[in-house]
């Protein structure tokens, strides 16, 4: 049963392309230039959607096994795939993230946001935006490009895009599964709603007095 007022959230990406500077600027607006964690770290906040806090779970990975991907594909709901942009390299590792991603969760079970990190290292890019782009539409998920060094604006943005896509399909997902109405049912329904009867008779229009 899915749980609506929790998302859980996993940073996934090559090494060094910014997956700790991403989150740690989402969550406290600051930019730390190094960080030495070596293993997986879990951060836990609250968003407000339309007046209901809603609990958000963000896992920053660091580098391990395809084991380990497998647990952290399961567990988590709404994926950012981070790349840098002055990294080749990066860029086809999260075009392989994406696709494990596409080859073990349903597409209605997960969001995800394509984060093309360093953006402020402009002269030296070796992924240009159309590229982002291109791919984001290739695994249809979110794209944005920002710089967790100079921006706070840009990363906010994109982590509250994500998770307003993620609680929508929570709530899709959440929702009792109707009934499929046959074509006689929907020309009934339709009757019903624009005052025909079955033999095709107009009916007398309800009115609202007030
Ligand atoms: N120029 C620039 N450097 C950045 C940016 N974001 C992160 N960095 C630098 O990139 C390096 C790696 O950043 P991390 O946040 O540790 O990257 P990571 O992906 O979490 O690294 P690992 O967990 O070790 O794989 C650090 O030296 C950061 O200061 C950015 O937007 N611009």
């Amino acid at each position: 049963m899915t749980n609506v007022n929790r998302i859980r959230v996993v940073v996934l990406g090559a090494a060094r392309v910014g997956k700790s500077a991403v989150t740690v600027r989402y969550l406290t607006k600051r930019y730390i230039g190094e960080y030495s964690s070596t293993s997986d770290l879990l951060y836990r906040h609250s968003v407000t959607f339309d007046n209901v806090i809603t609990e958000v779970e963000i896992l920053d990975t660091s580098k391990c096994g395809d084991g380990c991907l497998y647990e952290h594909i399961r567990w988590g709901e709404a994926f950012v795939v981070v790349y840098s942009v002055n990294d080749r390299h990066s860029f086809r590792e999260a075009q392989e993230l994406l696709g494990q991603l596409a080859k073990l969760k349903l597409p209605s079970y997960y969001t995800s946001l394509l984060l093309g990190n360093k953006r402020d290292l402009d002269h030296c890019r070796q992924i240009c935006v159309d590229d982002g782009q291109e791919l984001s539409l290739q695994f249809g998920c979110q794209f944005y490009e920002v710089s967790a060094a100079e921006n706070f604006a840009g990363v906010s943005l994109a982590f509250q895009s994500l998770l307003r896509e993620a609680k929508s399909v929570q709530l899709l997902k959440a929702l009792p599964i109707r009934r499929k109405l046959g074509v006689n049912s929907v020309s009934k329904v339709l009757g019903n709603i624009f005052g025909k009867n079955s033999k095709g008779d107009r009916k007398k229009r309800p009115s609202l007095s007030i």
